[in-house]
């Protein structure tokens, strides 16, 4: 891992303040450009994420065996074990609308006490997390092109649903030059991610000419990036990030991210405005489940490797 490290300065869009078209512009360039941006005052509270953050640890302290009954082979599959992603890598998923639901699936699995506090809490984070990725949605729509969000908003993403990744990092005993990877390069199979890391950090973006640049924690800051479907959805104006995770430390990592999809059977096609006259198509339309298949199809495809992406499944030759 020798790539030179250099430093941008991304846009922060501030949900408390009017959105200004100089704003906009901005916005429309670091999508293109990076496919990541911070938002702020997003009116979720730092106690909730401590809440979250807290409940997650607790969470991921059961022992290996428990945990494994929510894994890949059970029939909840929320569990995703070390070794699948990485080797430092574990998460637990829990999906919309009835995030109570998900959540108390895998609560009742893996706890012996029976308590509501964790599924009542993931169902609110849930909730909010849903609200603002459709505030956000809305802003990179108008980026695109005026009364975008009106023309578009209810016609394409309307029936989009969302999960989220609890995930925890455990470097290994040693970690050498301060560099181990915690998740590998890849690109998010979402229409955008909405994330949180605690204050340990390490999230990275890649430039289009390869260069890594550390995404840092902000604080009251949430950290938005593109994903695949909307890269293709926006025929390529906005670029899905190409990401990692570092573990830079011998510090454990805990973060929560948000995936905003389409829904499974959508067809996927860049409306005719959003190509532009003069531009050319760069993308067949699919349906979105084609692709997840496609990816996931790819074990390595699914988080490790930027090779599977929706340019090689989707993409005009
Ligand atoms: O842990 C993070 O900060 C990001 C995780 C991520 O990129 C993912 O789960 O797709
Ligand atoms: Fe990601």
């Amino acid at each position: 891992m020798s790539q030179l490290q250099i430093s941008v300065e991304l846009p922060v869009l501030d949900l408390s303040q009017p959105v200004h078209p100089s704003f906009l512009s901005t916005l429309s360039r670091a999508c293109q450009e990076w496919g990541f941006f911070y938002v702020t005052n997003h009116g979720i509270s730092q106690n909730m994420f401590d809440k979250v953050c807290a409940l997650s640890k607790h969470m991921f302290s059961n022992p290996s065996d428990t945990k494994l009954k929510l894994g890949p082979l059970s029939c909840i599959k929320t569990y995703t074990p070390y070794f699948i992603a990485s080797p430092y890598f574990e998460s637990l998923r829990v999906s919309g609308p009835d995030f109570f639901a998900s959540a108390k699936a895998s609560a009742d699995v893996l706890f012996a006490q029976q308590s509501s506090e964790f599924s009542e809490i993931l169902k609110e984070y849930g909730i909010k997390m849903m609200e603002l990725s459709k505030t956000i949605i809305k802003i990179i729509l108008m980026s695109l092109g005026n009364g975008y969000e009106r023309k578009f908003y209810d016609a394409e993403f309307i029936n989009c649903h969302g999960y989220l990744r609890l995930v925890n990092y455990t470097p290994p005993e040693m970690v050498e030059e301060n560099h181990v990877e915690g998740l590998g390069m890849h690109t998010d199979m979402s229409c955008i991610t909405v994330v949180y890391q605690d204050e340990i950090g390490g999230l990275q973006m890649r430039s289009k000419d390869g260069q890594w640049m550390d995404i840092c924690p902000c604080e009251n800051s949430l950290v938005v990036n593109i994903g695949d479907l909307l890269q293709a959805w926006s025929n390529g104006r906005l670029r899905s990030s190409e990401h990692r995770v570092v573990l830079k430390r011998q510090v454990n990592r805990l973060s929560l991210a948000f995936f905003w999809c389409f829904e499974d059977e959508k067809v996927i096609l860049a409306p005719e405005e959003v190509v532009g006259e003069g531009s050319l198509r760069i993308y067949k339309p699919f349906v979105c489940l084609d692709y997840l298949k496609f990816r996931e199809s790819n074990e390595e495809g699914k988080f490790e490797r930027i090779a599977y992406t929706v340019k090689d499944f989707a993409g005009i030759k």
